[in-house]
């Protein structure tokens, strides 16, 4: 039983990355490995075997480890509701609503939830590949910190610092980061990834000595920048797609500032007949065959913002221009006539009109449902696998033609004219026949079948390639064995 910790100079480094490899690389060599991120931030998440929710760049790190997801993998997850308070999902579970300084206080009781976690996995697994989150160096953080060095001091596990040479001072980033760090933090850091180089290595050589000399501790190795990699993202969106082939569909999704589970959309970006395009505030709506409208961590404020971009308008003009609309989840709960939350499950208590496109109206209860389904499309019969996360229940006749048959429950909606569709289900498009027929029915006719689970497995086994070619990696199994012992 062994702990490594990658901790990241900035959020963003590619510590997931780097743990989604590692985990790979190590699972293929026959290591009993899991993954571990004590806190998460993030809108992505995933339902986990055992019923709970987890961040989804977790999730995919257990894939990475040919295991199924388990809430004990990431014990505390934040999901922002607005720029100051998250949902506390605590081992799987929501715990609650807080604010920033509720939860800084609350910190220390969820330690404990932390490390039981951590202690279950450890008892399951020889290797533990734990994430940070951010930045050690957050001092204003430190203080009863889980997500780093509090949990890394905890665990006495050793650290390996990710830092990012694609945004440049990644030396400033790596020594400074290190600076900021107490006397047995610093120990406990053995040693660096640069992450996301191009150019010649031989550019870098003198600067890697540098640091290892002024250090006295090693880089394991130089991670080239990897182009087109489409992963389970954490949170941000990466607003960049790659050039189509053929352009067939053009889809666009407003990207509201709750966007929960936009991985839904990666399927969509990699397919080759689809063109799909994220519309940020301000950004002129352009033409388009499909918008969707994606899932929200808080329906009511987001359904507020697309009125004030004024996507209300657009939509209704794309829809008499003959387009169609998919809602998801929140998105789909914003196609109604009503959005409830009387008991201000996602903020404030309101009541808003929705965009009145179905007759069916959703009330936010507490209790969330959390499931994963397996069905099949009611127009054809085809096999489709999804997620549920939501408070929403909806109801209303639009509900009597639905979208799916989940194992005889009706799930989703498509307006009698089939322009207008909706659900509840999240990753509709990760089933390569589901995603066929869904862009059937978003009128992609000819459209080729594009496995986006095998797209997954092949990325996984390509980071892992990389990290082989690139890392030392007998060091860091050698490290790994040795634990946080001090060592330099
Ligand atoms: N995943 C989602 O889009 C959730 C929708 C909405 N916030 C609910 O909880 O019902």
């Amino acid at each position: 039983m062994a702990t490594l910790m990658i901790q990241g100079t900035t959020s963003d480094a590619g510590k997931s990355t780097v743990v989604a490899a590692l985990c790979r690389a190590l699972a293929r060599r026959g290591v009993s490995v899991a993954p571990f991120k004590p806190q998460n931030m993030a809108l992505n998440s995933a339902v986990t075997e055992d019923g709970g929710e987890i961040g989804r760049s977790t999730a995919l790190q257990a894939q990475a480890c040919y295991l199924a997801s388990h809430s004990d993998m990431n014990p505390v997850l934040l999901k922002p509701e607005t720029d100051r308070g998250a949902q506390v999902i605590l081992r799987g579970k929501v715990h609650g609503h807080m604010d920033a300084l509720d939860y800084h206080a609350y910190k220390r009781t969820a330690k404990e939830s932390v490390m039981a976690a951590w202690q279950a996995l450890e008892n399951r697994f020889d290797v533990i590949i734990a994430e940070g989150a951010g930045s050690p160096a957050e001092i204003n953080l430190r203080e009863g910190d889980i997500a780093n060095m509090g949990f890394a001091e905890a665990a006495d596990c050793p650290v390996i610092l990710v830092g990012d040479i694609d945004r440049g001072g990644v030396f400033a980033q790596l020594v400074g980061t290190l600076a900021l760090l107490s006397e047995s933090e610093q120990a406990r850091t053995k040693g660096f990834i640069i992450n996301r180089f191009r150019g010649d290595i031989a550019l870098l050589k003198p600067g890697l000595e540098w640091l290892e000399e002024r250090t006295g501790k090693p880089v394991f190795g130089t991670l080239p920048y990897l182009q087109g990699l489409v992963l389970d993202a954490e949170d941000s969106i990466g607003l960049t797609h790659a050039e189509k082939a053929s352009q067939t569909l053009n889809v666009i999704v407003p990207a509201l500032p709750r966007i929960s589970n936009h991985t839904d959309f990666d399927p969509l970006r990699l397919h080759p007949q689809v063109s799909l395009t994220f519309v940020g505030p301000g950004q002129p709506i352009p033409a388009a065959d499909v918008v969707i409208l994606p899932g929200s961590k808080s329906t009511a404020s987001d359904l507020a913002w697309l009125k004030q971009q004024g996507w209300d308008n657009a939509i209704q003009r794309h829809l008499r221009y003959g387009g169609k609309v998919l809602g998801i989840c929140g998105g789909f709960q914003m196609l109604g006539e009503w959005v409830d939350d009387p008991d201000g499950l996602e903020g404030k208590p309101v009541k808003v009109a929705g965009l009145g496109l179905l007759p069916l109206t959703t009330r936010m209860v507490a209790g969330k449902q959390l499931r994963n389904v397996r069905g099949v499309t009611v127009a054809e019969g085809v096999t489709v696998t999804g997620y549920e996360i939501h408070n929403g229940v909806s109801e209303g006749q639009a509900l009597n033609a639905p979208l799916f048959d989940i194992e005889g429950r009706p799930e989703g909606a498509v307006s009698e004219d089939g322009q207008i569709i909706g659900t509840y289900l999240h990753g509709l498009f990760d089933h390569p026949e589901a995603c066929q027929a869904l862009l059937k029915q978003l009128g992609l006719v000819n459209g080729e079948q594009s496995d986006y689970q095998a797209h997954r497995e092949r990325e996984l086994d390509r980071l892992a390639d990389m990290l082989e070619a690139h890392i030392d990696i007998e060091a860091v199994i050698a490290l790994i064995d040795a634990g946080a012992s001090p060592s330099q």
